[in-house]
């Protein structure tokens, strides 16, 4: 196996441009093939997560094109629902942004279609979206175990209604039926049960569709209504923000040894809630300062801080290893769906932050780090999950070095992570 060892770092200073936000690509994407006009999409992500969906748009008879670097697209969007006469299967690696969305609006189109994906997407539950959906007529299949992929959805004409849909689990779920909620011929009302997980990962939702001229009534995220019978249109021009989960492993490089590192392409503004990672480390004592079109931190000495990050899951994962670097204990709580993403981050984080020397409580939704005087090196296993490989890359902003199992793990959502890490180093 493929490993990285990065060596000590004295200090970590730069100016980095985000990649596009995995959660926009995948939403522009889809809604931009589903809209009436072409849609030109700038600074898409190019990662693995995204080339799923491509994959699936260009099977599905999707017409677009990319530019060589594959962060323009232009696309043509098909004015409806998607078309397709023969069964198709469409392999959707472990992106969730790609199964769950696409499950719904394939459901309503005249497609059928087997969705399958890789060993880990068959352990990460689906049934929430899958009960929502039959409660609107919709005719999907498991085809291995009740509640997970892989899928047959042998799609057709919906009528829309009243359904409730358990955001428990994972957001992704009622974003998959909003999106498809306007091509139902008719209206739709969408009732939450259980905690709504993830909630700003709703609010890109809805600013996306606003962008491609669906507007939904949001009755404080308990209730959802959303017309039927709607087409999107293209807006023309989409500009992708960077991507506020990856910012967050440079955010946190300098709160711990800056130096001052500046991010591009996100600010204050941002649709991504992931921006309030700046937040937490502002919390632990880091300076941050906010522009439109940036977010910089500087370093300060960080405490350990008690916090629910249900809201930021992703980013989340990043403040267990900024924690190291940290006086006296962090909590990271309520962050039960670490569970079922693309590892069980709950295990993984504390099998591995023990190895560097912390002293780690597991719960069954939460985290309490305590960093040791000094880390241990240590070989960390990845688990093909690219944030163990970025956050664990924190671990080199010490006095020891770090090797990172499978580093390209990391193709995920963000291929050229390691290189660009490396060019904001000086090593020690
Ligand atoms: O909608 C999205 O783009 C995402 C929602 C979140 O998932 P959950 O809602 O399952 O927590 C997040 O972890 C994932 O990386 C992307
Ligand atoms: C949970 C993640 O991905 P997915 O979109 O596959 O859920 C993630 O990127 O951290």
């Amino acid at each position: 196996m493929k490993t990285l060892t990065l060596q000590p770092i004295a200090k970590v200073e730069g100016v980095v441009h985000l990649p596009g936000s995995k959660s926009i690509s995948n939403r522009a994407l889809l809604l931009a093939a589903l809209a009436k006009g072409t849609t030109r999409i700038t600074n898409l992500l190019d990662s693995d997560d995204v080339s799923h969906m491509l994959n699936a748009l260009t099977a599905l008879g999707v017409q677009y094109s990319l530019s060589d670097d594959k962060t323009v697209c232009d696309i043509t969007g098909i004015a409806g629902v998607f078309q397709h006469t023969e069964p198709l299967e469409l392999f959707l690696g472990n992106a969730g942004t790609a199964m769950r969305p696409l499950t719904a609006a394939l459901a309503v189109s005249n497609v059928d279609v087997t969705l399958t994906g890789e060993p880990r997407m068959y352990e990460r539950p689906i049934g929430h979206l899958v009960d929502a959906l039959q409660q609107w007529n919709a005719d999907v299949e498991y085809l291995q175990q009740k509640d997970y992929p892989p899928l047959r959805i042998r799609g057709k004409a919906l009528a829309g209604g009243k359904i409730s849909i358990d955001g428990s689990v994972s957001s992704q779920f009622l974003t998959a039926v909003l999106m498809t909620a306007p091509l139902l011929s008719g209206d739709s009302e969408i009732v939450i049960s259980g905690e709504l997980v993830s909630k700003p990962y709703i609010d890109i939702t809805l600013a996306l569709m606003a962008r491609f001229g669906v507007t939904v009534q949001n009755n404080n995220y308990q209730s959802f209504v959303v017309k039927g019978n709607q087409q999107y249109q293209s807006p023309g021009e989409f500009l992708v923000e960077g991507d506020a989960s990856s910012a967050s492993y440079f955010l946190a490089a300098a709160a711990i040894k800056g130096g001052t590192i500046k991010v591009t392409g996100i600010g204050k503004n941002a649709v991504q809630g992931d921006i309030h990672f700046a937040d937490a480390l502002e919390a632990m004592g880091a300076t941050v300062d906010w522009g439109y079109d940036y977010i910089s931190v500087t370093r300060n000495q960080l405490k350990g801080i008690d916090r629910d990050y249900n809201a930021i899951p992703d980013a989340a994962m990043t403040i267990a290893t900024t924690a190291l670097f940290a006086q006296g204990p962090t909590a990271i709580r309520n962050v039960y769906n670490w569970r079922v993403k693309e590892t069980d981050r709950l295990a993984a984080m504390a099998t591995e932050l023990r190895k560097v020397g912390a002293e780690v409580e597991e719960g069954e939704d939460y985290i309490v780090i305590t960093p040791p005087t000094i880390l241990k090196h240590a070989s960390i296993a990845t688990y093909n999950d690219h944030r163990m490989a970025m956050c664990f890359s924190l671990v080199a902003l010490s006095d020891t070095a770090v090797t990172i199992e499978d580093p390209d793990c990391t193709r995920k959502t963000f291929p050229q992570y390691f290189e660009v890490f490396s060019t904001l180093s000086t090593p020690a």
